[in-house]
């Protein structure tokens, strides 16, 4: 399987990057969703039946401008659509040289492999279409590696910038004095409160070896539980006391002001986020698994946020592009190219 997200209550992976995952996808749900003529309805994930994971979008579905077809994105009527929804892409970093290893990597601050760089490329191509106004990532080098190079593959071509404000030094020293180049760039903010859980004397232990000795149980309830941490490190919970609290201080207004944010960091981190934004419950995140290099999508709108699934392909339309006629314009431009 090229990639997943595994989520218990759809009690299936959702695959990617397969020609024909969104029919897999829309067969292997369809008993767990209610899907109206262009509209994704929430369900209740407690009531047994489950989030909405996107399907297919068409250009009904969403008031946000296509960027490709309609460039006048600051006309007075493009901003009002944008005061009403936003994007939120979601991106857990490439592969790691740890990942590789399969050591508990944590805090631990390892780059990323050469298929972890392939990875972000990848996953950048899949959401280049996506206007994006703002950049979080941790201070881990495989979340900023991640953004940077999936940024590589953005049809806008704007700079992603690292803002440095870390002392008043570092702020004066790194401004940018010419307004055309700040439209062109696109803010990138880091903080470890996005980082990856802490996983405390188990950083740089061989995840297998670690099952031997402790047993698997062990290891999984380390791993997965939502309150139980890993020996001197943090649970999720604890985990989510700071990723979730940077996500609702510093992200959703940023949301609400109709900017587009891509979020750049950790399978945990995200896993809390995600737990956040999908109301699961602690009996459901332990199945939530995310793949690396595989970014999901949100549209923020009326106070909601609206799960589409992740980007699975270009013929896939609305699963990560805003609109039908986006998507096909981007599955006709890949077709020419390769
Ligand atoms: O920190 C790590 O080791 C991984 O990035 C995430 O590990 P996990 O899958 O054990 O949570």
């Amino acid at each position: 399987m090229a990639a997943a997200v595994f989520h218990q209550s759809l009690g299936t992976f959702l695959t990617h990057g397969q020609a024909n995952s969104s029919s897999n996808l829309s067969k292997s749900n369809s008993k767990c969703f209610k899907v109206e003529v262009g509209v994704f309805r929430k369900m209740s994930p407690r009531s047994g039946n489950m989030n909405v994971t996107a399907i297919q979008a068409s250009s009904s579905q969403t008031s946000i401008s296509d960027p490709i077809s309609s460039p006048s994105i600051n006309t007075t009527e493009d901003s009002q659509k944008k005061q009403k929804e936003a994007a939120l892409i979601l991106i857990r970093h490439g592969e790691s040289l740890w990942n590789e290893k399969n050591l508990f990597t944590g805090c631990v601050d390892v780059p990323l492999t050469k298929k972890g760089v392939e990875e972000a490329i990848e996953a950048g191509k899949r959401i280049s279409n996506i206007p994006v106004d703002m950049i979080y990532t941790s201070s881990l080098i495989r979340a900023q590696m991640t953004a940077m190079l999936a940024m590589t593959q953005h049809r806008r071509k704007k700079v992603p910038v690292i803002i440095h404000n870390e002392t008043e030094q570092a702020r004066v020293w790194s401004q940018i004095f010419s307004e055309e180049t700040k439209k062109q760039s696109i803010p990138v903010i880091a903080s470890w409160r996005l980082n990856e859980r802490m996983y405390g004397e188990l950083q740089g232990l061989n995840k297998q070896e670690t099952a031997e000795r402790y047993g698997k149980e062990q290891v999984h309830k380390w791993r997965r539980s939502y309150d139980i941490p890993p020996p001197n490190g943090e649970s999720l919970e604890m985990c989510a006391e700071r990723a979730v609290a940077y996500f609702k201080d510093q992200i959703v207004s940023q949301l609400q002001s109709g900017k587009n944010v891509m979020i750049s960091a950790h399978g945990n981190s995200l896993r809390s986020i995600i737990m956040y934004l999908d109301k699961l419950t602690s009996q459901e995140v332990i199945s939530l698994e995310l793949s690396t290099g595989i970014p999901m999508l949100y549209i923020f709108k009326g106070g909601n946020f609206i799960r589409r699934g992740s980007p699975a392909g270009p013929s896939e339309a609305g699963v990560y592009a805003y609109t039908r006629s986006l998507a096909l314009y981007r599955q006709k431009l890949d077709e020419m190219l390769n």
